[in-house]
């Protein structure tokens, strides 16, 4: 029998009413963003959200009136999983060497401004989520509502904002990090799964600097950028064109960039 993609409204909620939400999410935002005429270049995010949105491609893969232009998609990961992620769902991958420019992007975030500034790299992925977003015509968040910020960044996400860093600079950028006026830094640690600090898909370290609610996540971020040992920061700034978030009461809300 053939297959169909199944349609939202139809879906059974799934034993986690967040999972729920995430998935309706994601569905909604691959449904509404994916030019299946005329894509050619998908980036697929890291974390647990936006396994959906690959599952969803997955689903038109093996949908017949989608298959012949979804096996032609080429998708980027944006680390380790997420290079998984669309092994798994059968689509094919490419990376930004072969495709600098990316048609539509989709990725999780920690927490979503009213600005639609975002806070990423909870799950320490985020200089390919930046490489990959920032290399997308369009970026398409999404996420569930415990990630919508009432107002300031750094309300709802209170471990810090993640900042990549090359080793041997570590130390010498938690002490510029506190000049800056970071109230506390933690070099993120692996354990219980490894003992010593998480290491990147990059091979570097992360931090965790909590500088509180931000009033200005711009000039923060171009700050922090321009110190020595720096690769990125995880404050994407005027890259999110639309989050998608999942509320608890199974309804999916947008919002766009001004
Ligand atoms: O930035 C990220 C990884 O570095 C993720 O996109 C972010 O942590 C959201 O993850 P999830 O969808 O699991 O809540």
């Amino acid at each position: 029998m053939s297959y169909t993609v199944p349609d939202v409204s139809s879906l059974p909620a799934l034993s986690d009413p967040l999972e729920t939400a995430k998935r309706l999410a994601a569905y909604r935002a691959i449904d509404e963003n994916v030019d299946f005429k005329n894509d050619k270049v998908i980036g697929i995010g890291s974390g647990s959200t936006v396994v959906y949105a690959a599952e969803r491609l997955g689903q038109y893969l093996k949908d017949l009136k989608y298959t012949e232009c979804v096996s032609k998609f080429i998708c980027i990961p944006t680390g380790f999983q997420s290079r998984a992620l669309i092994l798994d769902n059968g689509l094919k991958l490419g990376t930004v060497d072969n495709y600098p420019e990316i048609d539509v992007a989709f990725d999780g975030a920690d927490e979503v401004d009213t600005n639609l500034q975002l806070i990423k790299g909870g799950g320490a992925c985020l200089f390919q989520e930046k490489l990959v977003s920032t290399s997308a015509k369009k970026f398409i968040v999404i996420a569930d509502h415990r990630k919508q910020s009432p107002h300031y960044l750094g309300t709802n996400w209170t471990k810090g904002i993640p900042i990549e860093v090359v080793p041997a600079a570590y130390v010498r950028v938690q002490n510029d990090l506190k000049k800056l006026g970071a109230h506390k830094i933690v070099l993120r640690q692996g354990t219980p799964a490894k003992a010593g600090p998480v290491v990147t898909d990059n091979n570097n370290f992360l931090i965790d600097a909590d500088f509180g609610q931000l009033e200005d996540p711009k000039s923060l971020y171009f700050k922090i950028l321009t110190l020595v040992g720096v690769v990125e920061v995880g404050l994407f700034i005027d890259n999110a064109e639309r989050v998608y978030f999942g509320n608890s009461d199974g309804s999916v809300t947008h919002a766009d960039r001004k």
